[in-house]
């Protein structure tokens, strides 16, 4: 499902619509079934702006438009069911949200939330128990009984198991070890290309190097640049001013170029970096 965003601005406060701004005239498109991640500083507007593609939140100025949605600041909270289920949404810290009795319960919650009958839900949380790479035997326990690992699984096999066609992700992974975040981000790849479009919120430049096809990059509630990580970390303008952080290939690059190597363009995952070495070490 194309997202496209036109002068979208957000005042949190509306008494003053031009100070205190989340959003400040941000155009740009999400592409359908691509993996877009947003990145910025702390504060910087990430969370305003995919909180706006599923109405959570709505614009002040400017519409967003969701497949054949469009959201304007007259949207009302009627009739968003059918946009809820398009798009879900995992928050920072899911597991936090986790409340039913058993693990099954909670998986169950949504599809049945958006009209699924009881036996629809029930195989949606068996499917997407093992999805998340899970054993189905955690189903009849109380997720308040799993590791907080097994519990940010559960809480995202809850948002799965609606099936929805877009997925934002606020920082999925924050807080879990190094392979735990690789599992789960290549689950979020692998959802990708069975047909699902991908928004990643995230501080991680090696998730964006490693999985991301487009990124945008959000300073101060403004879009400040777009395109391809191989590209848009490439920006002098954006490393110069400190907008932006390397991916840990990129660094290395950089540490070499000073160095004696010369790269183009800086590497920015690790095969990248490997090739560019041995090219420049075999003299090619
Ligand atoms: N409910 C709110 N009321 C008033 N201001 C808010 C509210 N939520 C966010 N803001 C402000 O809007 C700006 C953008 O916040 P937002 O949470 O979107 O940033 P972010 O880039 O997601 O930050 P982080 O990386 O820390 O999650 C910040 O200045 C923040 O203080």
């Amino acid at each position: 499902m194309e997202i496209i965003f036109e002068h979208v601005t957000h005042a949190y406060d509306p008494n003053s619509p031009t100070v205190n701004l989340g959003l400040d005239d941000v155009s740009f498109k999400i592409q359908d079934k691509k993996f877009t991640a947003i990145v910025g500083q702390t504060g910087s507007g990430k969370s305003t702006l995919v909180r706006h593609i599923n109405a959570l939140l709505k614009p002040t100025s400017g519409t967003i438009t969701v497949g054949d949605r469009v959201i304007t600041p007259e949207t009302n909270n009627k009739n968003l069911k059918p946009l809820r289920k398009q798009v879900g949404m995992v928050f920072q810290f899911p597991e936090s949200q986790l409340f039913e009795e058993t693990v099954e319960k909670d998986i169950m919650f949504g599809p049945m939330n958006f009209g699924a009958s009881e036996s629809e839900a029930r195989e949606a949380a068996h499917k997407m128990i093992k999805l998340v790479g899970l054993d189905e035997s955690h189903l009849s326990q109380s997720p308040f009984d799993l590791s907080g690992g097994q519990m940010r699984r559960v809480a995202i096999a809850g948002v799965l198991a609606s099936d929805p066609e877009t997925i934002i992700l606020d920082e999925p992974t924050a807080g879990l070890d190094p392979v735990g975040r690789k599992e789960i981000m290549e689950l979020f790849k692998n959802l990708q290309r069975q047909g699902k479009t991908i928004i990643l919120i995230t501080h991680n430049m090696d998730d964006v190097a490693n999985f991301a096809d487009e990124m945008a990059v959000i300073h101060r509630g403004k879009l400040i640049a777009e395109g391809i990580p191989q590209e848009v970390f490439n920006k002098q303008e954006l490393l110069q001013d400190d907008l932006l952080t390397l991916p840990k290939s990129a660094a290395f690059a950089k540490d070499l170029s000073r160095k004696g190597f010369h790269f183009d363009r800086l590497p920015i995952t690790i095969n990248e970096l490997g090739t560019e070495i041995k090219q420049q070490l075999n003299g090619d």
